[in-house]
């Protein structure tokens, strides 16, 4: 049947199906083109269910209109998304082959999502009007609606600046407001400490980085390749500093455990701008109003973590990518998104430049540097007159280890407090140790939910697993052969920091992994308890990223055998990062800074290019292996996962997605295989890999693919996922 089409509005809901659905407007209204990017309430599945959605379009439906819902509220007066944010999102539907309503609901803070008005940012305050100013000038009584006149004719006062000035006062403005002479008004809100900090005289390779970025125009990307220490954060403070004084605003993204207290006091105090904070330690408030003052223009600079990448600009001048090659860009559920490349999308749509900044850059960035398409900056040398840091192979075969620690190592440590200084003793391992053995017959303790070890915690009190959470006491004897030889193996910095306090019991010792750094702001407040004196710092690789330490001047590394033997492609350029990042932090400042590494594996060939050619020359040897071996940069990846109860279901789904792969020239389904970890949290885990020699066939693939998955039975009885461009093959 055939029905009289009806204007309706498109709105995209955050539910996992790849389509729009439409809506009658409230009555009364028109459907228009301003409803677009609107948020509104609707009424979504049985009974009365309700979602917020985004009106997306406006169109006409010719389904039978008693099939059709009204919308039941519209949220916004404005459109919260728009222009080239809302294009942007549109291209990240696309590429990630994700419902356009969940790419929607994961760029909006989760006020938003939640349907909650949009936050005013500015304040309530009062201003006199210009019949108010008259009376100021002329005499009159005294008393307190007169010394409220003649505060706010000095300037609009926010409420709250009101209760210190002139306590009680509002009887007084309600007295003002009803002979006409003030009223009520906001305020924008409270202007930052404005005074700025002096810039340092560049370097002069910061200088030409500074300069170079001037010369361009237009949509630039850049990739800043400095070492640590040579003050590519400088860089980026006076490219915003152009930016800002060309009336326009900055986003600057920073990996998630790179945003402490202190480099955003830095952005604050240089730049003399209110500067906006967004990452995950804020609360939802918080967050909410960081995206309203960039996207109403109040902020001149937003510094964030990954998702800030969606945030609105009103005046978009500048993007920053910091660290650029951190995992932590890289969203690893729901819309699989790296923000990094968004970061490039949305400054080409918005033609303006994107920096990319790394000691170690990814080889996908380095790739295109080299290849041309961005221009390339380098800074080779450190700033303010510091060295780059000694390095120093310790071969630990056959020498004794206690606690995991070599005597050379713990030597290297015992001078550096003899001369006042400060030492990282590195470890990416939390925890006592990595695994509970039996000593005479091998079993070692394992997750009953998962293929791992569980780790050893509390001195040895306690066994968890890393994976699912999972906790258990440890057995008294061996389970399989009931021996009394159980023995943790191995160290993680529970342990190291135990051993390091035994063999220097009067130094400051302070650990940093994700154990002790839960609460917010931990990670400065340890970084600052250990002062300026002598002191070990034990810990992860949170340690490795952005710190700035003048005292620190050992960095010793207690072992990387873990990361030279691993299967995935990525495990050589990701340990030479975390190595190079990590010995990084090492004699930053005057004093002359020393890398020790312990290894059993001094003559593996990673180490070699490392410690001989550094970092680029690991990233070409790399580079040629990718090439060679058809991986990324050279090859393009999608991985679908599947999870499920039993192995069958998983196996039964992957088999018939492979089946049902369209052929395409260039495109290859490779058959489907156990996760690296093929059961995790009691659910057995798949997967299949897709690899194609170019992107466009491996999307028109994709496209033609997820319809068939969507439709298949055997989906139904797992959880699957597709990741565009994966970073983990997990
Ligand atoms: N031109 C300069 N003159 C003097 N000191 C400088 C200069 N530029 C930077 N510095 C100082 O050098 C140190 C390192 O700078 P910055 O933190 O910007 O380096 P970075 O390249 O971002 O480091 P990393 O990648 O290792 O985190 C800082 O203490 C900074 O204040
Ligand atoms: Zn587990």
């Amino acid at each position: 049947m055939d029905f009289r089409p009806v204007p309706v509005l498109h709105v995209a809901l955050p539910v996992p199906l790849p389509r729009d659905f439409d809506y009658l407007p409230p009555a009364g209204a028109l459907p228009g083109p301003d409803w677009v990017g609107c948020r509104v309430r609707v009424p979504f599945g049985r009974g009365d269910g309700e979602q917020v959605g985004v009106v997306v379009g406006v169109g006409e439906s010719g389904a039978d209109p008693a099939s059709l819902k009204p919308v039941l509220a519209r949220l916004d007066a404005q459109p919260l998304l728009q222009g080239e944010l809302l294009e942007s999102l549109r291209w990240t539907a696309g590429y990630y082959h994700a419902p356009l309503g969940e790419v929607l609901a994961t760029a909006l803070p989760g006020l938003l999502r939640a349907g909650q008005p949009v936050p005013d940012t500015r304040r309530a305050g009062w201003r006199a009007t210009p019949a108010g100013r008259d009376a100021a000038a002329a005499p009159g009584r005294k008393g307190r609606p007169r010394e409220l006149l003649q505060l706010l004719c000095e300037q609009d006062l926010a409420e709250d600046e009101l209760d210190t000035r002139l306590p009680g006062w509002r009887p007084a403005a309600r007295s003002l407001a009803e002979r006409g002479l003030a009223g009520p008004t906001t305020l924008e809100p409270a202007a930052a400490p404005l005074a700025r900090s002096e810039a340092p005289t560049l370097t002069p390779a910061q200088a030409e980085a500074v300069a170079a970025l001037r010369g361009s125009s237009g949509f630039q990307p850049v990739l800043l390749e400095g070492v640590t220490g040579s003050g590519k954060t400088e860089v980026y403070l006076q490219a915003i500093a152009d930016c800002l004084a060309a009336g326009r605003q900055a986003l600057v993204l920073v990996p998630e455990i790179g945003l402490t207290p202190q480099a955003l006091g830095r952005f604050r105090a240089r730049l003399g701008v209110p500067v906006a904070a967004f990452h995950s330690g804020l609360s939802d408030g918080e967050r909410a109003r960081a995206w309203v003052d960039l996207a109403e223009g109040r902020a001149g600079v937003l510094v964030g973590t990954r998702s800030a990448v969606f945030c609105p600009m009103a005046r978009p001048g500048l993007l920053v990518v910091d660290e650029e090659h951190d995992g932590s860009y890289k969203q690893q559920d729901g819309v699989r998104y790296h923000a990094r490349d968004l970061a490039l999308v949305r400054a080409s749509k918005l033609g303006i430049p994107v920096i990319l900044g790394s000691a170690t850059p990814s080889l996908e960035s380095l790739h295109n540097a080299l290849s041309g398409r961005y221009l390339h900056l380098r800074l080779g040398q450190r700033a303010g007159g510091a060295s780059p840091p000694r390095v120093r192979v310790l071969d630990v075969r056959k020498r004794p280890l206690a606690d995991g620690l070599s005597g050379e190592l713990l030597d290297a440590v015992a001078a550096c407090l003899a001369r006042g200084e400060q030492a990282l003793v590195f470890k990416n391992r939390r925890g006592y140790a990595p695994v509970l053995i039996c000593h005479d017959c091998g079993w070692s303790a394992h997750c009953r939910r998962c293929d791992a070890a569980m780790t050893v915690h509390a001195g040895g009190r306690r066994l968890i697993c890393h994976h699912c959470g999972a906790r258990a006491t440890p057995p008294d004897a061996c389970p399989d052969c009931a021996s009394l030889a159980l023995q943790p193996q191995g160290a993680g910095t529970e342990r190291l920091e135990k051993a390091l306090a035994a063999r220097f019991p009067g130094a400051t010792l302070v650990r940093v992994d994700r154990e002790t750094t839960r609460r917010r702001d931990a990670l400065g407040q340890h970084l600052a308890s250990l002062g300026d004196g002598p002191g070990i710092l034990v810990g992860t690789q949170i340690l490795a990223k952005g710190h700035d330490l003048p005292r620190l001047t050992l960095v010793a590394v207690v072992g990387v055998d873990e990361g030279l033997f691993s299967a995935d492609f990525r495990a050589g350029e990701k340990l030479a990062q975390l190595l190079i990042q990590v010995a990084g932090r090492a004699g930053r400042s005057t004093l002359p800074g020393e890398v020790v590494l312990q290894t059993h594996h001094p003559d593996h060939p990673l180490l070699g290019t490392l410690l001989h050619g550094g970092y680029p020359a690991v990233a070409a040897l790399a580079l040629a292996e990718r090439e060679a071996a058809g991986f990324p940069p050279y090859a393009y990846l999608a991985l679908l996962r599947a999870e499920a109860g039993t192995e069958a279901a998983v196996q039964a789904f992957l088999q018939e997605a492979h089946a049902a792969f369209p052929a395409r020239e260039g495109v290859r389904a490779n058959a489907p295989m156990p996760a690296p970890m093929a059961r995790r949290a009691g659910r057995a885990r798949g997967q299949l890999l897709l690899d194609a020699s170019q992107r466009p066939p491996l999307h028109a693939a994709l496209r033609e693919w997820l319809p068939l998955l969507r439709a298949m039975r055997s989906a139904r009885k797992v959880r699957w996922s597709l990741d565009v461009d994966p970073t983990d093959l997990y």
